[in-house]
């Protein structure tokens, strides 16, 4: 063991602060305070100076009065002589542990202090650079360098992304300046707030990972930091500067693995104490110095009111100065803090000395109730307390909504008191409700529309193709246009009818009233070509009502009891005339006052918006068929008409027709006529809702019919 003074000497290493942090969360840590007693310098060494300091011990310094007396013994965590190395300061200061607790989420500060040119800028960050572009060498590297290394060594060790951030800014003559950004001579407030204390408004925090650009930032604001020249230090600085590190830990990782955390790992570096006329400052230095002093009166005074659990617990004026504010919670909050004491050996510099021990001293004895970094905190009690509040209000709306309609409903009618007791958010509750059961009724209502106008799409597609077969039957010996004869939408002869604007209308029955309805064509409803309701429909003022009076008519009638023969009667006989002929879609009407008439034009999309009347017509067309063929089969006219009739066709209309000879005209007349009277009643069951036939019986509803 090494003997030094006489004393054994034990060099500090490893963790010496050992209580640093390992008191339980929320007990009282006192500030621990490593004492560094830096060699004397070339200026004090040509002066022949002697040293009065002696490092008895691992913790004791023993100073030795001028002109004789007996030694006083001062005892810190740690002392470390001039002779110690920045590795042998950096491994028994007990930073490393600072850096362990800061990954915990604690707020952690090491600064430095004492008198201008004791070494507490080469003990933080090693000498200055000699000349531009000059770096530190590892050796001499201080103990923010050094941390550095330690944290990033540990991140990189904990294995769950952690995010780190620097900010860097100087207390210059009592204004906060930001050393990272591009206007360093910029003020920045210092506020407070309930969640995050006393903190920097607009300080810049710049991410980094690795030690290149960790080391990048504090040597950016080392350029910046404000320092001169005086006669005690070459480079002295002129302002406090705070290096802080921001930890953030995310939920997992193994220090505290339920939680995010926000530790801190702030190193301050302290402008000296000094004597203006030690240092025969003047001027701009004056006042530099007059600051700083100022500034570390008010640290010294909290620091001694801190002293006092009375004082503690009542009031600490951190507010008197920018410096204090920032160190409050490093003082006497819930952070855990390492303060350097440097001193100057020299025999000149002994009662700054001593005002540095007796600062680190009382520094010692000041307590700190270290907890983890919790910004958000406050604020989670509050949620806490608003989600307990939520909980409540979810509760009684639950209840009003559990109870029966009618109930609320009598108590919505009853007294005024009742009304009163339901609250605003109770109503909009019941009316979402019943916004919610309409949708859902109107949901029901559209989808069943839907359903209804489909069903009625495949009925209006059946009764086209009934049209169709029966217009086949009708006309069988017509040939249909290739264009319209697998149309599914009915083949109206006007439809087909080419040249009828020059032709006169297609008119089948005689007029039965004066009206309108008598210019439309009975099969589609269009008007007949040259009538006045054609003109009138194109001047698109028609209205329904005609129509519908029409279709009324018509229908009436085919009322039971009403002889058909009585419309019939006045009716000239019909001849279709088929493909042998050169218009195949002109039907003609053998009565002498009445002339080939070509049908109207095709009424277009107007077809289907009118299923309804187009039903009633087709009845009609089909009633007028029978009838007129039964007329003619009977009264013996047949024979009158097969001159111009064609030779009719065999199979269905679908087959090619074949002209050629006719073996028996009246034989396939006859047959013609059966088939006819077969697909007639077959349609008018189906139209009638009489039973249908058991060849019909395989048409379900909302099929298509098969084709004829
Ligand atoms: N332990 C040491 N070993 C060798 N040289 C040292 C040591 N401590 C300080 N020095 C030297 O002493 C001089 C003053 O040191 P430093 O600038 O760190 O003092 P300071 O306390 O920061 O002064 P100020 O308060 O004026 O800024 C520098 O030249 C520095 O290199």
């Amino acid at each position: 063991m090494e003997v030094r003074n006489g004393e054994p000497f034990q060099c500090p290493t490893g963790n010496q602060p050992q209580a640093l942090g390992e008191r339980a969360e929320g007990m009282e840590t006192p500030i621990q305070v490593v004492l560094r007693v830096r060699p004397m310098n070339q200026a004090e060494l040509r002066r022949g100076e002697q040293s009065v300091l002696h490092c008895s011990g691992p913790r004791t310094l023993r100073v030795s009065p001028l002109g004789g007396g007996q030694d006083v013994a001062f005892h810190f965590s740690v002392v470390m002589d001039g002779a110690r190395t920045q590795d042998e300061v950096f491994q028994g200061s007990g930073v490393q542990r600072l850096v362990e607790l800061a990954l915990r989420g604690f707020s952690c500060t090491a600064f430095t202090f004492g008198q201008t040119g004791s070494g507490k800028t080469y003990t933080l960050t090693g000498p200055s650079p000699q000349g531009e572009g000059e770096t530190v060498p590892p050796s001499l590297t201080g103990l923010m360098q050094r941390s550095f290394a330690c944290l990033l060594d540990k991140v990189q060790n904990v294995g769950t992304p952690i995010t780190l951030s620097a900010s860097y800014l100087e207390i210059y003559n009592e204004q906060v300046r930001d050393l990272l950004s591009q206007r360093p001579h910029h003020h920045l407030p210092v506020r407070w707030n309930k969640t995050r204390g006393f903190y920097v408004e607009k300080l810049k925090a710049v991410k980094f990972g690795t030690f290149e650009e960790v080391m990048e930032l504090l040597l950016e604001g080392l350029r910046r930091r404000r320092s001169s020249a005086h006669s005690l230090n070459e480079v002295s600085s002129r302002s406090h500067a705070l290096f802080t590190i921001h930890i953030q830990c995310p939920v997992g990782c193994p220090s505290r693995p339920k939680e995010q955390t926000f530790g801190k790992l702030c190193f301050v570096d302290l402008a000296g104490s000094e004597k203006v006329a030690a240092t025969c400052s003047r001027g701009e230095l004056m006042l530099e110095a007059s600051n700083i002093n100022r500034s570390l009166l008010a640290l010294g005074h909290c620091i001694s009111l801190l002293l006092d659990p009375r004082q503690k617990k009542n009031h600490i004026p951190y507010r008197d100065s920018k410096l204090t504010r920032l160190l409050a919670d490093s003082l006497g909050g819930s952070g855990i803090t390492l303060m350097v004491a440097c001193v100057s050996p020299s025999a000149q510099s002994l009662p700054e000395t001593l005002n540095t021990l007796r600062y680190a001293s009382r520094a010692q004895r000041v307590t700190t109730r270290a907890m983890p970094k919790d910004p958000l905190g406050p604020q989670r009690l509050g949620l806490e307390e608003e989600i307990q509040q939520l909980r409540q209000e979810n509760l009684m709306l639950k209840q009003m909504l559990e109870q029966p309609l009618g109930h609320r409903a009598s108590r919505r009618k009853g007294s005024r008191s009742g009304w009163a007791e339901r609250s605003l958010y109770g109503m909009l509750q019941e009316f979402m409700l019943e916004n919610q059961q309409l949708r859902e009724e109107k949901h029901q209502l559209r989808s069943s529309r839907d359903c209804a106008q489909k069903e009625k799409q495949v009925l209006v597609q059946q009764l086209n193709e009934l049209n169709r077969r029966l217009l086949c039957s009708a006309g069988r010996s017509v040939r249909c246009p290739p264009q319209h004869f697998c149309s599914p939408s009915l083949l109206c002869p006007c439809s087909v009818s080419p040249g009828h604007c020059q032709t006169p209308a297609c008119h089948v029955l005689p007029p039965l009233c004066s009206c309108h309805c008598n210019q439309l064509c009975l099969l589609c409803y269009a008007p007949c070509a040259g009538s006045q309701l054609r003109q009138d429909q194109a001047n698109q003022k028609e209205s329904t009502a005609d129509l519908k009076h029409y279709i009324n008519r018509r229908e009436g009638s085919l009322l039971p009891g009403y002889l058909p023969s009585q419309i019939f009667s006045e009716l000239p006989p019909l001849h279709v005339f088929g493909a042998q002929t050169k218009t195949p879609w002109k039907m003609e009407v053998s009565s002498p006052q009445v002339q080939t008439q070509t049908i109207a034009p095709p009424p277009g999309p107007n077809l289907k918006e009118h299923p309804v009347k187009r039903k009633s017509s087709e009845w009609a067309w089909a009633h007028f068929l029978a009838e007129t063929l039964a007329k003619e089969e009977t009264s013996g006219r047949a024979s009158q008409v097969m001159p111009s009739a064609p030779p009719l066709p065999q199979g269905p209309c679908s087959t090619p027709w074949r002209p050629g000879g006719v073996p028996s005209a009246s034989r396939m007349l006859e047959e013609e006529l059966e088939v006819l009277r077969d697909q007639i009643d077959c349609t008018l069951h189906l139209g009638q809702g009489k039973p249908p036939s058991s060849q019909e019986k395989h048409f379900g509803s909302g099929q298509h019919l098969p084709p004829c």
